[in-house]
């Protein structure tokens, strides 16, 4: 809540953060050309309005509640030249698909969150890398630097911040007329969802929930209204502070200041330190916000950065994106679900089920294995529901296009199979298959784990 005292919420934001550490910022060489880039960003239009950010944190308030899924993937890192409307749709489609079998198989309405439209920058584990004895500056996304091994690509240039922004409008306003068209309607979910059923080498495992979706009329929840097909919201990691800071606005409505770079912004695992700029960026907008949460968080911490992040507790607010690995996850995350749901927190809880699973391929590939990608989903399910807490949604490293970038799957990729299609310029993502056939898996284990699950069915 602003008072009439505090300096406009606008310019709080835009200002307090910089007197703190910024993980993860790029070294500008030019400080010229990133004042000309932020003063051109700083009158840019808005790329969403306050009221979306509103109807999305009211959706997430359902999640929190346990009364909704929530369905988030995306691209690990997008390029600026690589964007084209085909993949757009087959990944928006991804999505639709995804939520249609997750929102069956839980009974739940699905709230739909790409990250896109603003995933161009990488938080990385070193500054620089060595190719041949060549050391140069790490890739960091393409709203800093270009991917090739050149000292010219690797030097952080500004002005990929104002193409970003104009690269991230065009892809709304596509995903905007795909959603509002009749791409996304449930009679092109179905008719995706029996194709690849058809296809699958997995068929006579998905047959009979497929039939069952389409018995239903592919409607992903309980029919109160508020979900529609085409409602597909925009999310990317808030990494960049001078880029977020640049297009934040304020509502005049409410008084709040609103990141106008996505509907969604959550902070990274490496820059969620309590001190930091980050989280006194993100404590100051009024966007829903969410917080990758890794196997060495404290649990006195994660109060702390709960406190912080939603200091009003109001659910919607903020989400927690759990990236334990399939290790880790029935250890570490049982000590603070409890704790939060003793302190009456009202959290989504997220399961992010691709970061702690990066392995390296022999060929030196980074890539992930589906069986540690569906296991550490199935921790997640199981420690929630063992705990009585709601298991809120997943976020998932994915594309529509049929990359080569993990392993397993009903297609059975294989280590040596990776070359041949791996396009991602950071992280392995799974392709649309892969995404489909861990929604299939999941929906049968949940499904095998439900007691009387045959009555439960059949009384939809
Ligand atoms: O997407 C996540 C991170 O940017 C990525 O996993 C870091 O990768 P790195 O360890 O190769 O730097
Ligand atoms: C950087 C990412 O994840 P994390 O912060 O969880 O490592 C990511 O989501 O691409
Ligand atoms: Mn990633």
């Amino acid at each position: 809540m602003t008072s009439l005292l505090d300096p406009p919420a606008a310019h709080a934001a835009q200002t307090s953060w910089r007197r703190l550490p910024a993980g993860q910022q790029p070294s500008w060489p030019d400080a010229a050309a990133l004042d000309a880039a932020v003063t051109a960003l700083a009158s840019a239009l808005p790329l969403v309005t306050a009221r979306e950010c509103d109807l999305l944190r009211a959706r997430l308030a359902a999640v929190a509640r346990g009364e909704a899924f929530l369905v988030q993937g995306g691209d690990c890192a997008e390029e600026l030249d690589a964007v084209n409307a085909a993949s757009i749709g087959r990944t928006a489609g991804t999505l639709q698909q995804l939520a249609a079998v997750l929102g069956y198989a839980r009974s739940l309405p699905v709230v739909t969150l790409a990250r896109m439209a603003g995933q161009y920058a990488k938080p990385r584990s070193s500054p620089t890398e060595i190719r041949g004895g060549v050391e140069l500056p790490v890739y960091r996304g393409d709203a800093v630097n270009g991917h090739a091994f050149t000292a010219a690509a690797r030097t952080p240039d500004p002005h990929r911040l104002v193409r970003v922004h104009h690269t991230s409008a065009a892809t709304v306003n596509l995903v905007r007329a795909y959603g509002a068209g009749e791409h996304a309607g449930p009679g092109q979910v179905l008719a995706a969802l029996r194709e690849f059923t058809d296809a699958s080498p997995e068929r006579d495992r998905y047959a009979a929930l497929t039939a069952e979706i389409e018995r239903a009329g592919g409607f992903t929840g309980t029919g109160d209204g508020w979900h529609t097909p085409g409602e597909l919201f925009m999310s990317h990691e808030g990494l960049l502070l001078d880029y977020e800071s640049a297009l934040v606005r304020l509502d005049p409505a409410t008084g709040g200041a609103y990141a106008t770079s996505g509907h969604l912004l959550w902070i990274g695992e490496r820059t969620r330190r309590l001190d930091g700029a980050h989280v006194e960026f993100f404590s100051r907008i009024s966007n829903p916000v969410a917080v990758k949460i890794g196997p060495s968080i404290e649990t006195d911490d994660l109060l702390r950065l709960i406190g912080r992040l939603s200091p009003e507790g109001e659910p919607g607010r903020l989400t927690l994106v759990v990236r334990m690995g399939a290790g880790k996850i029935r250890d570490v995350l049982p000590g603070l679900v409890e704790r939060v749901t003793a302190e009456g927190l009202p959290v989504a809880w997220v399961s992010d089920p691709m970061h702690g699973n990066t392995i390296s391929a022999p060929s030196g590939h980074k890539t992930r294995r589906f069986d540690d990608v569906l296991d550490e989903l199935a921790g997640f399910f199981e420690v929630l529901t063992g705990l009585g807490a709601h298991p809120g949604g997943v976020h998932l490293e994915l594309t529509g296009d049929d990359v080569t970038e993990c392993v397993g799957g009903g297609d059975g990729i294989g280590f040596g199979d990776l070359p041949a299609r791996y396009r991602s310029v950071c992280d392995p993502r799974l392709n649309r298959g892969q995404a489909l056939d861990l929604a299939y898996r999941l929906a049968e284990l949940l499904d095998t784990a439900r007691p009387s699950s045959g009555a439960v069915r059949e009384s939809r």
